[in-house]
């Protein structure tokens, strides 16, 4: 059962979407976006460490390996741990289209429980375009990637500009970040000037 509410369902007129020239090519890791992320930073020591791959069209899959510190019940994934891995997963389709987006909404179906030491294959994809609005979805499946389905979520993302964060991130983080080589690297990739 699904009950899903149409913020994140396109509009009539929603464009589908595209792939931008530049994007990383079909099969190509797509590096971690911050270093304390807690999707994806390899700082984190108890993050996911989720590694984003580009896909085909406007895609992106993942691979995410449930350990002990991101259980809720005994052996099983805590469902907020599950939806940081799809919110993370969808959040990597910026880079496809070459834009800065942000999660406005996430709507998730929790289908099946999912073990710890499980891997969680995961695959997102944009579904339409409308204005700054960016209508995605995601899947995780347990095992392997035509394994049997755990989690599911409808997203509606909202392109922002690099001043979303410096508005409203703190500046000792936003100043390290700026001062990062590599980070001014992913900034550029976005075509923002940091
Ligand atoms: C250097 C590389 C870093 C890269 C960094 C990448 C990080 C990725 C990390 C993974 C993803 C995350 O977890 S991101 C973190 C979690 N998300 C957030 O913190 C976002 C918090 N929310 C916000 O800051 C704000 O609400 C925004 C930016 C989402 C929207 O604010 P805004 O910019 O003022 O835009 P606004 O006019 O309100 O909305 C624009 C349109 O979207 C619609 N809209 C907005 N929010 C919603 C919503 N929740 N549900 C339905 N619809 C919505 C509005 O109705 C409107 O539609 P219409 O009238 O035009 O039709």
């Amino acid at each position: 059962m699904s009950g899903r509410t149409t913020a994140a369902t396109p509009p009539p007129g929603a464009a589908p979407p595209a792939r931008h020239p530049e994007a990383p090519a079909p099969g190509e890791i797509i590096g971690s976006h911050y270093e304390y992320c807690f999707g994806c930073g390899g700082g984190v020591a108890h993050g996911l460490h989720l590694q984003t791959r580009a896909g085909e069209g406007v895609s992106v899959t993942a691979e995410f390996q449930v350990k002990e510190a991101h259980q809720g019940a005994p052996g099983l994934a805590h469902g907020g741990v599950l939806a940081t891995a799809l919110d993370e997963t969808l959040g990597g389709l910026g880079w496809l289209l070459r834009v800065i987006a942000v999660t406005g909404r996430l709507e998730t179906d929790f289908v099946r429980p999912v073990p710890v030491g499980a891997v969680l294959h995961l695959e997102a994809e944009v579904v339409a375009v409308a204005g700054r609005k960016i209508f995605c979805t995601a899947t995780g499946r347990i095992g392997a990637p035509d394994g049997p389905v755990a989690v599911r979520a409808d997203a509606l993302f909202i392109e922002v500009k690099i001043d979303h964060f410096i508005e409203n991130g703190r500046k000792q983080e936003i100043q390290a970040v700026l001062a990062d080589p590599d980070q001014v690297k992913v900034a550029r990739a976005f075509e923002v000037n940091p």
